[in-house]
């Protein structure tokens, strides 16, 4: 299986060194603009074979389309990163139009590809891949509720003092600062309620840093944060080429599901081989479906500002 990742950058490259370690795809292409350093990476990642003992082929080119040809899944991470003091928002004006040229690229030499989309704000521009490529809705996949999905996890295990590995919950809505929705009265620790253990006071402040996640390591690193983001994409793109049919929140095109239309949000799907497999309808209180709903509307006048940034 052939995974091309365009944007060799910190997400690009880190998703391409978890999908090789682990095996995932047997064949990686890292695509960028930026002379030799897709190339770079990849000598740099395929030196690493013998060492953590993994046999996929990965290799680089700079924008030459053609290596990327067949590819089974096409990751976009190509654009501009915020710093410090930045919305995902913000990004909009650069990311729009390389994103919209990447995705044109890809599908002509992998026409059946699933594309995942990584670059910010993601929402939009999944939204924007899929209306620019008029791909069925399966194969246009936002990722960004595996990564809040993971930091909310995080948090909760901090405030617990028990492992991740050992918490359940999910984040859906926008994946932006003030749109993402940790799901704390379904989160759970190995099947008991978090509320069994946690106070209310405790449980609003672990979803508070979740939904600043993104911006606290921004701050910490002076640009986004990349392992957590390349991993997380690494887990999406396991459950598409091997068929595992995970519940992954992702950002899909909605026709009416939770109450909305013409959107793409965050909501829990199932991942296969043909991308999204199914949107899995769980049962929102008033609260919550209140926070969805106002959270659609960030993400549509987002969606709205691209009529002047492609313009
Ligand atoms: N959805 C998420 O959860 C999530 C998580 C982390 C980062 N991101 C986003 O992913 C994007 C990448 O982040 P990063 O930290 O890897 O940035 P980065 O600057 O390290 O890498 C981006 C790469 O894209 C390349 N690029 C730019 N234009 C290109 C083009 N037209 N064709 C091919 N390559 C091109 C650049 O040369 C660069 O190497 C950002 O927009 C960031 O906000 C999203
Ligand atoms: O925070 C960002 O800007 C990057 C990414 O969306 C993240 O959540 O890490």
């Amino acid at each position: 299986m052939k995974v091309t990742i365009v944007g060799a950058g910190n997400v690009g490259a880190t998703c391409a060194d978890v999908i090789s370690y682990r095996g995932i795809a047997s064949e990686v292409v890292l695509l960028d603009i930026k002379e030799g350093f897709a190339e770079g990476k990849a000598m740099d990642i395929m030196q690493c074979a013998t060492t953590t003992g993994f046999n996929t082929r990965v290799s680089g080119s700079t924008n030459d389309y053609s290596k990327t040809a067949n590819s089974n899944v096409v990751v976009i991470t190509s654009g501009i990163p915020r710093k410090p003091g930045m919305t995902r928002e913000e990004l909009i004006g650069i990311n729009a139009g390389i994103v919209k040229s990447v995705a044109d690229n890809v599908l002509k030499y992998s026409p059946d590809a699933i594309i995942v989309v990584v670059s910010n704000p993601m929402d939009t521009m999944a939204y924007l891949t899929l209306k620019a490529t008029g791909l069925p809705k399966n194969r246009i996949i936002g990722m960004g509720g595996a990564l809040d999905s993971s930091r909310f996890k995080y948090y909760l295990s901090q405030a617990l003092n028990k492992p991740s590995n050992d918490v359940q919950g999910m984040v859906i809505g926008g994946h932006g600062d003030t749109t993402m929705i940790p799901l704390t009265r379904i989160a759970s620790y190995n099947g008991s309620p978090v509320s069994d253990f946690l106070s209310q006071e405790v449980l609003d402040k672990v979803a508070a840093d979740t939904m600043v996640g993104g911006a606290t390591l921004t701050g910490l690193l002076g640009t986004s944060a990349w392992y957590a983001p390349g991993a997380s994409v690494a887990y999406l793109v396991d459950s598409i080429l091997n068929d595992q049919r995970k519940m992954i929140a992702c950002s899909v095109y909605l026709e009416g599901e939770y109450g909305q239309s013409d959107i793409c949000m965050g909501v829990p799907c199932i991942i296969g081989k043909n991308g999204i497999e199914e949107i899995v309808d769980i049962n929102l209180d008033e609260k919550e479906k209140g926070l969805f709903a106002k959270s659609a509307d960030a993400v549509r006048s987002m969606n709205d500002a691209l009529k002047s940034v492609l313009a």
